[in-house]
């Protein structure tokens, strides 16, 4: 296998490759660009069109996703997988990679479109350096169709195992299309978010104009111990998609295809904030009206209101100023195009 498919193997080791570009037998470039960083370009003649950024690891304890991208990456350099797309793969967090930690210093993924500019240190150096790949990558050629799935673990467990999140921009309406591929990769569930964020696939929604997700896989575990998280279904599609071999059915369906929208976020506002839910609560457990949810500084409480409503990634211990939990009610899908 070319050395260069061994990325993930490298950026463990914080390594850089001597040899930069390597070329695969039936004539696919790998060039390596910056410390978990790699681009793959299929020959021109295959070449249909898509330009694929693929990222885990922004999160660094986040591993079954890192694994999926390594047997992608390790498919194509041993010429079994023959791109048809251009793709970018993207490790997040090489140093929260090599810690087991989800991050070192700060939030990774609360320092996109600017965030890192009004801050400091290892996580905002990275995330303007990821910043600038995916606007590279993407670059400024129309007519080439963008998509960003942007691949996590959650902390807990979860009602819906897999589920993905799809960024907001205004004047912008959520694709049907885009939708359908999910489903019929293995996603249960999609939240459409109502406004606009700070994560890596919000930045390559709103900012570069791509197709953006984050998919949520399944519970995070350490490397090696991810045999209880299934990424068959949506490891087959990203084959397909990268070889250009994906079946467009009609008609959109969503057949199945769970949709929430975001009601409200909780933001922690100080140290004071309790959030009265219990050590052990999965994702997308419902709350009944009346529930109270959270209390902060200043006698602020947070009570349920909203009919049907769910809690997802909630999380007491952020630091102050961030997201600790959202509520999410059911969505009817009107919205989409
Ligand atoms: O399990 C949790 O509490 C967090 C899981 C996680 O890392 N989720 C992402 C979602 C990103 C988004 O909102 O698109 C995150 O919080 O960064
Ligand atoms: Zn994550």
């Amino acid at each position: 296998m070319l050395a260069l498919g061994k990325l993930l193997e490298l950026t463990l080791a914080g390594h850089e490759p001597s040899a930069k570009i390597q070329l695969t037998p039936d004539g696919t470039r790998l060039r390596w660009l910056d410390e978990g960083a790699l681009e793959v370009t299929p020959p021109a003649a295959r070449d249909n069109g898509l330009d694929l950024l693929l990222s885990a690891g922004v999160h660094g304890n986040e591993t079954a996703p890192i694994e999926l991208l390594d047997r992608l990456l390790r498919g194509i350099a041993r010429n079994e997988l023959h791109p048809a797309a251009r793709i970018l793969f993207l490790f997040g967090n090489p140093e929260a990679m090599r810690r087991g930690e989800r991050y070192i210093e700060q939030d990774l993924n609360r320092l996109f479109s600017g965030r890192h500019e009004q801050s400091s240190g290892f996580e905002a150096i990275r995330a303007c350096d990821l910043e600038h790949l995916a606007a590279t990558f993407f670059g400024k050629q129309t007519g080439r169709t963008r998509l960003h799935y942007d691949l996590h673990t959650a902390i807990r467990g979860s009602k819906v195992e897999q589920f993905a999140l799809y960024p907001w921009q205004e004047g912008r309406a959520h694709s049907r299309r885009e939708l359908e591929r999910l489903r019929a990769a293995g996603i249960e569930a999609v939240l459409l978010q109502n406004k606009s964020s700070i994560t890596f696939s919000a930045y390559t929604y709103a900012q570069l104009g791509a197709e953006a997700f984050t998919l949520e896989l399944g519970k995070a575990r350490a490397f090696g111990q991810n045999e209880l998280v299934n990424l068959d279904l949506l490891e087959n599609a990203l084959h397909a998609l990268i070889e250009g071999r994906e079946v467009i059915s009609g008609e959109p369906t969503l057949d199945g295809l769970q949709l929430f929208s975001v009601s409200r976020e909780v933001i922690k506002h100080s140290d004071s904030f309790q959030l009265h839910l219990p050590e052990d609560i999965e994702n997308f457990t419902e709350l009944e009206p009346g529930y109270l949810l959270a209390e902060d500084i200043a006698d602020s409480r947070w009570i349920v209101e909203e009919k049907g409503a769910r809690i997802i990634f909630p999380n007491p211990k952020v630091k102050n100023g961030l997201r600790a939990a959202i509520l999410i009610v059911p969505d009817d899908g009107a919205g989409l195009l």
